[in-house]
């Protein structure tokens, strides 16, 4: 016989918040089920609300904290206290995030990537770590006002901003006396490095998705202006660029580094030859050419990314490919060392076998999901890669993301 009773959901059961999980949420422990805490710190006492039972684990959201982590700080974004799904991390002291996420990312490692020996992280903090962000997307309501999408719902916190925007970017989009938009259209607001605003209606995106669809210019010209080092991008508002204001040229800073006195082995007599996949604009071609004087081949989906790439870097040996990476990697001259950059859904076995069968010296992979970095990197191993160096970026205060690259070498 025993006294305990089944847990249902809907029930109120008290967890002491352990670790952190990827996604966000925090972990414990209840009756021998591992318990997903939404808004639990690590070092927290909580009540949680059951929402969602399995076998062997429930999730559930904080009612109440009833013993507070010392990390535990008041919410730093007024958005996200209102119930948007901007900052997950809003109640946590931004001094300890990095751990966390660095923590985070060892776990996926070892779990999904299979690595028991990884090298020693390298941890970047990127400031500030409110009003980073100078680019923004944005719902729009059936009464036409602009805000903050909640977490997995159509609804919209329009009353009050995300503290991870520069303020002046959302004066007079959301809030009180706001301009009012189209119902059910995207905005996507930036200022650029010219200090210029462009305010555009685009078409609504699936969740999860990007649009590049621009409907309507609002406000200034829709095309962006950013500069890193010597170059300037002009580009379609809605094209990719890094979030964070700092993160173009951390990354370019780190990539710069893992390059100065590489010894390429093997080059070609046509010269040394890189590949910079997913290269967008091509931010990170400049530092690839001049550190290795080699010729650059850059895979980008968005034709709009691609021509800006091109008119930037006219005069430089970089070739723009507009298309898939998938099955580019046969059409592409041999690389000596290989730059990728793939969306939050990693690159996946096939690209990085097709990469891998090119046989460059160095591989540098960025990304910006722990778990499908983690089982990237599971298979950089296959592929006769071994991890050389691993950097953190904290790139995205005040939430549960960030930016990983791993600097990988060719053994066998
Ligand atoms: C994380 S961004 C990196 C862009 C660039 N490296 C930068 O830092 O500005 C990923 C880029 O990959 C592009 N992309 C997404 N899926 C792709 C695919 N299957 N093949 C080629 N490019 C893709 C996106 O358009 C986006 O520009």
């Amino acid at each position: 016989m025993t006294d305990t009773v089944e847990l249902a959901k809907g029930d109120i059961i008290s967890v002491e918040v352990l670790r952190p999980a990827h996604g966000g949420e925090g972990i414990g422990h209840h009756d021998g089920r591992v318990i997903f805490v939404k808004g639990g710190i690590p070092g927290d006492v909580v009540d949680v609300e059951i929402a969602q039972l399995k076998k062997k684990w429930a999730r559930g959201e904080v009612v109440k904290v009833t013993t507070a982590s010392a990390d535990r700080v008041d919410s730093r974004c007024p958005a996200a206290a209102a119930g948007a799904g901007c900052c997950d991390y809003a109640e946590l002291n931004p001094t300890v995030e990095l751990e966390i996420k660095s923590r985070v990312l060892r776990d996926q490692l070892e779990r999904i990537g299979g690595i028991d020996e990884l090298p020693e992280f390298e941890l970047h903090d990127l400031e500030p770590t409110a009003g980073w962000r100078t680019r923004v997307r944005l719902g729009v309501d059936a009464s036409g006002r602009a805000g903050f999408r909640k977490l997995k719902s159509n609804e919209l916190v329009t009353e009050v901003a995300c503290s991870q925007v520069v303020p002046e970017l959302l004066e007079g989009l959301v809030g009180e006396g706001a301009r009012r938009f189209t119902p059910g259209v995207e905005i996507i607001a930036a200022i650029d490095d010219a200090g210029q605003r462009h305010v555009v209606e685009s078409r609504k995106a699936p969740r999860g998705r990007r649009t590049e669809t621009v409907l309507k210019v609002l406000e200034g010209t829709g095309e962006v202006e950013q500069k890193v080092g010597d170059y300037t991008w002009k580009f379609p508002v809605s094209s990719f660029w890094q979030a964070h204001t700092k993160a173009p040229a951390a990354y370019s800073e780190f990539i710069a580094e893992a390059l100065t006195g590489l010894e390429l082995v093997d080059v070609d007599k046509r010269g040394p030859v890189a590949w910079d996949l997913y290269g967008g604009v091509g931010l990170f071609a400049p530092i690839i050419t001049s550190k290795l004087q080699a010729a650059v081949h850059s895979v980008e989906l968005s034709p709009g990314s691609a021509e800006a790439g091109e008119e930037a870097l006219a005069g430089l040996p970089v070739t723009f490919h507009t298309g898939r990476v998938e099955g580019m990697a046969s059409q592409l001259p041999s690389p000596n060392v290989v730059v990728l950059d793939p969306p939050r859904t990693g690159a996946g076995s096939d690209v990085l076998k097709s990469i891998a069968e090119a046989k460059p010296q160095l591989v540098i992979h960025i990304g910006c999901d722990p778990a499908t970095f983690a089982r990237d990197v599971a298979d950089w191993k296959l592929n006769g890669y071994e991890m050389d160096q691993l950097a953190v970026f904290n790139a995205f205060p005040g939430t549960h993301h960030f930016e990983t690259i791993g600097v990988f070498v060719r053994v066998s």
